[in-house]
């Protein structure tokens, strides 16, 4: 329960008009979940004007709104809190609400287009392997401690983040592990947040639908780098182009790493194979259950952020060697019949470049590379022909498939595929629309020791298909096929 008067203390008001001394007991944005005891922020949304809602919440019986302009009519009965950006005052009056829990843990976030769940995701294992309970916040599911959370979004509204931060703090969690997406960023989900630290893992294509320009992307950010405060650390990835570029005035104490040049934490591969990869990170050995450079980058962020974080390096290797691999990434199944099936959550053209090119570093020249691959809907529409081409690029045959469509007609998404495919190429190429229609031909035209790629959903136990959710596995699908071959 919180006053509106408490307001104040929380986030800069330009007015209150009313009643200062109401109470309120939750926080809302969305008028549809708005009830007597709610406080609703109107926020302007990437699709509507949340000021246009003011009205349904009130009539659903919110008493408490707040808001960057005064509705039209007359509301006597309701006190408006006027603020410059509803966003912004949405994110710190969720943190003052739930007692500001970032500050009562090690708050670290994980930004870059790919590698946050997988860096966030071996983060809160490792602290929490070394004795200290962590919570988690990634695509795949938040933790608390080792209760699981169903995830809805990469990083959830300000709302949930707070409240979930609360029960985390409740539960004597000491660390807290986020993936930070660049539409969190741009939307402010993380306003009101105290982060000790910040990562980076890379910057390529991907959500320009969002962004429109790379520009905007990579401003969004930086923006989070450039946020952090001068007691914070902020790790980056010196391989990447923009590594430094993300920390150029960056208030935080700045540590980079590298698999290429000079750098705070270094790693070099020594053996790679499906089952995992011998490393030397800093001098010292560490065997691991994930394979590829990228992956080496990956262990690099989080070597990177417990040494900033003081611990014992030794214990972090032992620790990290332990750990077995993430939902959905790099995830091998083998059939009886001797084909190596690949799952993973490359839907990026640099993601699906990594792993193919990380299979055919592994793979023997008479073992062929069959990869299914689609696109989502409603996304970044400029991405599916370079991951077509991508997909190409490096495999022997390729089955463009769908994705989660989403709201689009799934045959004009992969008409957009193969936009990407080169006239040499097309012959490589076999379109089969029907997910589990595609994997089983890649599984039917692989032969003993092949390879059959399935990129795109990774963790995901669902196909979007015109706003449904239809149950969709393709680890399932692709077990029910190994069975049957
Ligand atoms: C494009 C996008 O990011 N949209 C997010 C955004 O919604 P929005 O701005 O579109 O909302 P809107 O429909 O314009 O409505 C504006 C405001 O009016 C309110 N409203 C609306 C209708 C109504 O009847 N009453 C009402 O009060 C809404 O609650 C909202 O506050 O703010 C919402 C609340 O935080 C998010 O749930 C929503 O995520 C949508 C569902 C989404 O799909 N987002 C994806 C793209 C996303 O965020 N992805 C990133 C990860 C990307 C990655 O890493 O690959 C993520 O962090 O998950
Ligand atoms: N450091 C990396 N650099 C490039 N590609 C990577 C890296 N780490 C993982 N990948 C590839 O990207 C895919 C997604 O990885 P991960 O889920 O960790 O990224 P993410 O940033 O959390 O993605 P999302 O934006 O969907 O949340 C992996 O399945 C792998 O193919
Ligand atoms: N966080 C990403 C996930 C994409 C996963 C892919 N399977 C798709 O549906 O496009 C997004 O929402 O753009
Ligand atoms: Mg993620």
């Amino acid at each position: 329960m919180a006053k509106v008067s408490q307001i104040q203390e929380w986030t800069s008001v330009k007015r209150f008009v009313g009643n200062k001394d109401v109470e309120f007991s939750e926080i809302t944005f969305d008028s549809r979940m708005a009830s007597s005891n709610a406080l609703f922020v109107a926020v302007r949304g990437v699709h509507v004007d949340g000021h246009l809602f003011i009205s349904k919440a009130i009539e659903a019986g919110c008493s408490i709104v707040v808001c960057e302009e005064l509705p039209n009519g007359e509301y006597e009965n309701t006190t408006f809190v006027l603020v410059e950006d509803s966003a912004l005052a949405l994110g710190e009056i969720a943190a003052g609400f739930y007692g500001n829990p970032s500050e009562k843990m090690v708050l670290v976030g994980v930004t870059g287009t790919n590698g946050k769940t997988t860096v966030a995701t071996l983060l809160h294992g490792l602290f929490r392997d070394m004795g200290f309970e962590s919570g988690l916040f990634s695509t795949v599911a938040n933790f608390i401690g080792s209760e699981k959370l169903p995830s809805t979004h990469t990083t959830p509204d300000p709302v949930a983040l707070n409240k979930i931060m609360q029960r985390m703090v409740d539960a004597g969690c000491k660390y807290c592990f986020m993936e930070v997406s660049s539409h969190a960023i741009d939307q402010k989900r993380i306003a009101g947040l105290s982060f000790k630290g910040g990562i980076f893992t890379n910057l390529t294509h991907d959500h320009l639908d969002y962004h429109k320009t790379f520009d905007a992307y990579l401003k969004a950010k930086k923006a989070f780098f450039d946020g952090l405060p001068k007691d914070a650390f902020a790790i980056v990835n010196v391989d990447d182009k923009n590594g430094m570029v993300m920390v150029q005035n960056c208030k935080a104490h700045v540590k980079t790493y590298s698999i290429r040049s000079m750098a705070d934490y270094k790693a070099k591969i020594v053996e790679s194979m499906f089952e995992g990869m011998q490393l030397v990170i800093n001098n010292e050995e560490l065997w691991t259950p994930f394979v590829g450079k990228f992956n080496a980058q990956n262990l690099l962020a989080v070597y990177g952020a417990a040494a900033s974080l003081g611990c014992d390096i030794r214990e972090v290797l032992l620790s990290l060697s332990r750990l077995h691999s993430v939902d959905g990434r790099f995830q091998t199944m083998r059939s009886a019949s001797g084909i190596t099936a690949v799952v993973d959550y490359a839907h990026t053209p640099d993601a699906l470049k990594n792993v193919i090119e990380t299979i055919n570093q592994i793979r023997q020249p008479e073992q062929a590379l069959l990869t299914v691959v689609g696109a989502g809907g409603d996304r970044d529409k400029t991405k599916r022909p370079e991951m077509a081409g991508v997909a190409v690029s490096g495999s022997d045959r390729v089955i463009l498939t769908s994705d989660n469509p989403r709201s689009e007609d799934p045959q004009s998404i992969v008409d957009d595929m193969m936009e990407g495919v080169d006239l040499q190429s097309k012959i490589k190429v076999l379109t089969v629309v029907d997910r589990k229609e595609a994997i089983k031909a890649a599984c039917m035209l692989a032969k003993r020791g092949d390879i059959v790629l399935v990129a795109g959903k990774g963790h995901e136990d669902y196909q979007e298909i015109q706003g449904v959710k239809h149950h969709f596995d393709d680890r399932e699908v692709i077990k029910e096929i190994f069975d049957m071959i």
